[in-house]
């Protein structure tokens, strides 16, 4: 295995909680702690993405964006990676494609904050992630509702999993999915950013 990306052994539950991480915060870690405990997961890789491609400014630079989630985040189970830069992907289906192919035999989920979910039909091959690995959805306030309405959420209606049945989902035939009702934190990026707390990128 190359040693500038992350370990994983065959069998192993990893979580993928994707993100410009535009700054990290508690809201992260939050989820990630919820995610670790409630979908019987062994590891989540914070993947920092080089840029949303949806976002039409770009975030702020990398490396900084890394120091600052490893300053966020401090858990023996938990592991920050610019994969996706050292993969040359963006696209998240791109990403998963290359990942399958590094790590045989690992049993990746995606993760993401309720808003994701609500404009996940937006994605590129968005249908395609959903069949390719379990998904788990994790409330964020006042998202809730468009999540449980979203295209996606109707599309793949009959592949929801009961909140009671989050500890199976990492092990899930996809597509399956499952929104879990946790705690909320109420921090985001972009309340950061407004603040003035955080160098940010122009725009
Ligand atoms: N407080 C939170 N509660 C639930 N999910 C969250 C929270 N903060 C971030 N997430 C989720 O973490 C992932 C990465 O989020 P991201 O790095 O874009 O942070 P963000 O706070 O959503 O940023 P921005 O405010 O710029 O949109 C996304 O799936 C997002 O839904
Ligand atoms: O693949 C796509 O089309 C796509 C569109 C929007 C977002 N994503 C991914 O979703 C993750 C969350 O992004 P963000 O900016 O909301 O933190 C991050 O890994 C992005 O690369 C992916």
């Amino acid at each position: 295995m190359r040693h500038d990306i992350p370990y994983a052994r065959s069998g192993q539950a990893i979580g993928l909680l994707g993100g410009s991480y535009d700054p990290a915060h508690e809201g992260h870690a939050h989820i990630t702690r919820e995610a670790l405990k409630r979908f019987g997961l062994d590891r989540v890789w914070w993947m920092v993405t080089p840029g949303n491609p949806l976002k039409p400014h770009g975030p702020a630079p990398l490396a900084e964006r890394m120091a600052r989630a490893r300053a966020v985040i401090d858990h023996p189970r938990v592991v920050v990676t610019d994969i996706e830069a050292r993969l040359g992907t963006r696209f998240t289906a791109e990403t998963l494609k290359a990942l399958f192919g590094l790590y045989p035999g690992v049993r990746f989920t995606w993760l993401m904050g309720a808003d994701n979910l609500a404009d996940f039909h937006r994605w590129e091959r968005w249908d395609e992630i959903m069949q390719a690995l379990p998904v788990g959805v994790i409330a964020r306030p006042g998202e809730r509702v468009a999540a449980r309405t979203s295209p996606a959420a109707r599309r793949f209606r009959a592949a929801r999993l009961s909140g009671a049945s989050a500890p199976l989902l990492a092990h899930a035939s996809a597509p399956a999915w499952c929104l879990v009702n946790v705690p909320m934190v109420d921090t985001s990026s972009s309340a950061i950013r407004a603040g003035g707390g955080w160098r940010g990128a122009p725009g």
